[in-house]
């Protein structure tokens, strides 16, 4: 696990940025493609920026693979929507085949859009145990991760890769989830938050894991390769 904190909002993204084409790179050798599961919330989209730029001719992004760790059950176009910013500020970006963008399509029932979503991860990996290069997940003020919130039945799900979570949140929103699942299986998950009225929750996830484990959803994802970039 690795832990940085950045008074410089520029340096953020440009460190995060870095890490992420770091990773590219690693999984670029050894398995020929890049499978990257974004976040949502407000804090990635400097480094969404970052990434269209500085990283828009050194990264092959049609060796690269999107998906979404969570969405808002929103139309695509909604200013609440994961999908959404991502694109505007990556995804139109760069050249990228709409092959490589897997949204959560929220036009569906939210029952089905989760169950397509489930299987076309599946039928994308070949196997019901996805291993995702990268996820990025964010942390809330409550210490939810994703769209998983504190004492949500989701996370309790063994089962299944994503869930419909009830309306939660900021905005209060039906949304849809990765589960532990899913996300204890990735190869390498980068958290990324701000510090402001988060300080406890990041304090103690770091600082006291097993105790913020009873309390704050993020802190029970548990990946040996663990990055939380925070900017202070
Ligand atoms: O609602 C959500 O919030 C979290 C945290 O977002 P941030 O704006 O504080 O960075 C985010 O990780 C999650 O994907 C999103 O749906």
């Amino acid at each position: 696990m690795q832990a940085k904190f950045f008074e410089d909002p520029q340096k953020f993204q440009k460190e995060t940025a870095n890490l992420i084409y770091k990773l590219y790179k690693k999984s670029i050798e050894e398995n020929k493609l890049f499978t990257l599961m974004l976040s949502g919330g407000r804090t990635p989209l400097p480094v969404y920026e970052e990434l269209a730029s500085e990283y828009k001719d050194k990264i092959n992004w049609e060796k690269v693979h999107i998906f979404w760790g969570d969405e808002r059950y929103v139309d695509q176009k909604s200013e609440e929507s994961n999908f959404k910013w991502a694109h505007d500020l990556l995804i139109s970006k760069i050249n990228i085949s709409s092959n490589n963008v897997h949204r959560i399509k929220t036009e569906l029932p939210i029952e089905k859009a989760t169950q397509e979503y489930v299987k076309k991860i599946i039928n994308f990996f070949g196997q019901q145990n996805p291993i995702f290069d990268l996820i990025l997940l964010g942390i809330g003020e409550d210490g939810h991760t994703a769209s998983l919130f504190p004492s949500s039945d989701t996370l309790k799900e063994s089962k299944k890769l994503f869930t419909v979570t009830p309306p939660s949140g900021t905005p209060k929103l039906p949304r849809i989830t990765a589960t532990y699942k899913l996300l204890n299986k990735a190869r390498n998950i980068l958290f990324l938050s701000s510090y402001k009225g988060k300080e406890k929750v990041i304090d103690e996830i770091l600082n006291h894991p097993k105790i913020a484990e009873e309390k704050f959803p993020a802190a029970k994802v548990k990946v040996k390769n663990t990055y939380f970039f925070i900017k202070i």
